[in-house]
């Protein structure tokens, strides 16, 4: 279980925000942090994996402690065993495949792990080329393989996904979760998709200026769980437009445009760039903000 409270000063562009986040999460749990630009999410994980003090607070994970202000405790980020995944991969460009995983490795730990990782996210074919060789979607596989070679209890994954296509998402949200239920991880997510955050996360934290706003399960947190589950995608619009009394919204979902016709109680409060979800009742579509 991991047990944060933190309150930290940081500077953003609009002068100081105050982060004051209290948090649990479960042994084996996955959570998503969710919220605007700016909300304090990478500060929370770059806080949990020690590449950043608290101002004040306490940082317990399986009942040790890894920070406590008052009682002068930070373990260093080496000593916190957390693999940790970025947006932008951070291989080592000169070193193959394999050479990047196995740099991870600490000393006396058996290359066995290596091979494990290479299998699980599939790199076999891959493991003795360069990353400047790769696509995007196989270097965030290199790049989550490397996260775990030390054998992590706790993956931290800002934003792994953001670079790469619709399709490259979805195959890589599944080795996500594949690698967090095989190696029995305790993983947070930072993301800013809805559908990816409902397929992949167990809990959703919002967070707006260093606060956290709403949690809850995926499906409460986006009102999901009032509609029918028979139908239902999640997308953002794209434009609005008046057809006589009702009107036409037009919703991006990965690639593909969809319409969808809305009565004015539901199209009042929508704008584009909403994200939204669309369900189906008595085969009328039915459009609600999230
Ligand atoms: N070391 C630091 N000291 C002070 N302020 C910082 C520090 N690092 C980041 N900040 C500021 O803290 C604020 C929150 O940044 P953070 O990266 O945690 O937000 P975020 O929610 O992850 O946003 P995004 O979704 O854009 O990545 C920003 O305004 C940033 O400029």
């Amino acid at each position: 279980m991991i047990v944060l409270n933190l309150h930290k000063t940081l500077q953003s562009a609009q002068g100081t925000m105050s982060l004051q986040l209290e948090m649990t999460v479960q042994k084996g749990q996955f959570v998503t942090l969710f919220g605007e630009s700016g909300a304090g999410k990478t500060s929370t994980l770059r806080m949990l994996s020690g590449l950043m003090d608290p101002d004040k607070g306490y940082i317990t994970v399986n009942g040790t402690t890894w920070f406590d202000k008052d009682r002068k405790i930070n373990l260093r980020p080496r000593q916190r065993h957390i693999g940790y995944v970025f947006q932008d991969y951070a291989l080592f460009p000169n070193m193959t495949v394999r050479q990047n995983l196995e740099f991870a490795l600490d000393k006396n730990q058996p290359r066995t792990i290596v091979d494990d990782l290479i299998g699980t996210v599939e790199l076999r074919e891959l493991q003795h080329r360069k990353p400047d060789t790769l696509s995007g979607g196989q270097k965030q596989r290199v790049a989550l393989a490397r996260a775990l070679v030390r054998q992590p209890e706790i993956l931290l994954l800002d934003e792994p996904l953001s670079a790469l296509d619709s399709a490259m998402r979805q195959k890589l949200q599944q080795y996500i979760l594949e690698v967090h239920r095989k190696y029995e991880l305790t993983t947070i997510l930072i993301s800013h998709d809805v559908g990816e955050i409902l397929k992949l996360s167990d809990r959703v934290y919002e967070i707006q200026h260093g606060r956290i706003l709403r949690q809850g399960s995926p499906e409460t947190l986006f009102g999901l769980g009032q509609s029918s589950a028979k139908f239902r995608f999640t997308g953002e619009v794209t434009g609005i437009r008046k057809a006589g009394v009702v009107y036409i919204v037009t919703i991006r979902i990965g690639n593909d445009l969809v319409k969808v016709i809305a009565d004015p109680s539901e199209a009042e409060f929508l704008q584009t760039g909403d994200k939204v979800a669309v369900a189906s009742k008595a085969f009328n579509p039915v459009i609600r903000k999230i």
